[in-house]
């Protein structure tokens, strides 16, 4: 579903939440998530299956009612569901004369020229586009609404590899060019290095890790070296592995502390997207933290 949500709040913040909670029947699927997400980024929504991102994204579109907290974004809000559905017997320049319809604010030629890119056959029915192409028109439906915040579930999950990273680069000069704020959930993380500036890291519909990207990433650093039952500095463990005469350490620094330089053997390098959220996935399915 593409959904436009015109929102009465208007503050800096592009969406916030408060201690927000949200429960099917007596099961908590989102719990005291609580964050602040500037305008003007790209935040990427991660989390194992079932960790809670389609009903954070559902409940800051408006789409579910919270049962505790509160949440809000500012200004105009498109919000693209995973299933990306397009009427099947509209063709793409239907739907887009469908979203001129429906919405107050409307960009034609941004929404064309999304299609253009993509190279999206204007005229035929949509029930005849693979996958990828159905969930392009439901793009550029969204972005023809003019968001100022952009919600995308899943946005690169029906995409090829070239089409993902055409997508993450086309979103950000849209955010570039109009600024405005993206928050997209996904499990391909690789692409998004370079792409996403705000991480939001959901496990067991809580939010384990949330805020300015580099700032997460510079605090932790990586550590391989000698098998070893204890990291070779100070710091929490993320997550340990252990591989023949091998072990890697994911460590988050102390606040405040110098990345440390380490001597002997091991060997340090910065930490990826990548690194940090399947080192948290990793460390929340062995229960380390749920
Ligand atoms: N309509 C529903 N009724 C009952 N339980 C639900 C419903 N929707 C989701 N849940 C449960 O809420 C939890 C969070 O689901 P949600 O779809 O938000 O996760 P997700 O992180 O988006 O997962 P995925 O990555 O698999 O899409 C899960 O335990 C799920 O089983």
């Amino acid at each position: 579903m593409t959904t436009v949500v015109e929102s009465a709040d208007t503050t800096a913040l592009a969406v916030h939440a408060r201690g927000l909670g949200k429960r099917y029947r007596t099961k908590w699927a989102l719990r005291e998530c609580s964050f602040e997400l500037p305008a003007g980024r790209v935040a990427a929504l991660v989390g194992a299956n079932g960790a809670g991102k389609t009903t954070l994204m559902s409940v800051l579109a408006g789409l579910l009612q919270p049962d505790e907290g509160a949440a809000g974004t500012s200004g105009r809000v498109a919000f693209v569901s995973q299933d990306k559905p397009v009427y099947k017997h509209f063709s793409a320049a239907d739907m887009l004369r469908l979203g001129a319809h429906l919405n107050t604010v409307w960009d034609q030629a941004r929404a064309e020229r999304w299609l253009e890119r993509f190279e999206i056959p204007l005229g035929k029915a949509c029930g005849k586009l693979s996958g990828g192409q159905q969930a392009q028109v439901a793009f550029a439906l969204a972005i023809g609404s003019r968001p100022t915040v952009l919600m995308l579930d899943e946005p690169l999950a029906n995409l090829d590899p070239l089409a993902r990273r055409e997508v993450t680069a086309e979103l950000l000069s849209e955010v570039e060019e109009t600024g405005m704020t993206v928050l997209l959930s996904t499990h391909v993380v690789a692409e998004l290095g370079g792409v996403a500036d705000y991480l939001l890291l959901l496990a067991h519909g809580r939010l384990l890790a949330g805020g300015d990207l580099d700032e997460l990433l510079e605090r932790h650093v990586l550590y391989t070296g000698p098998k070893s039952d204890v990291p070779p500095a100070l710091g929490t463990v993320v997550e340990a592995r252990h591989r023949g005469n091998q072990s890697t350490f994911l460590l988050e620094l102390p606040e405040g502390q110098e990345r440390p330089v380490v001597a002997g053997q091991w060997t340090t390098r910065p930490v990826t997207l990548e690194d940090y959220v399947l080192a948290q996935l990793a460390a929340t399915r062995k229960g380390f933290d749920a």
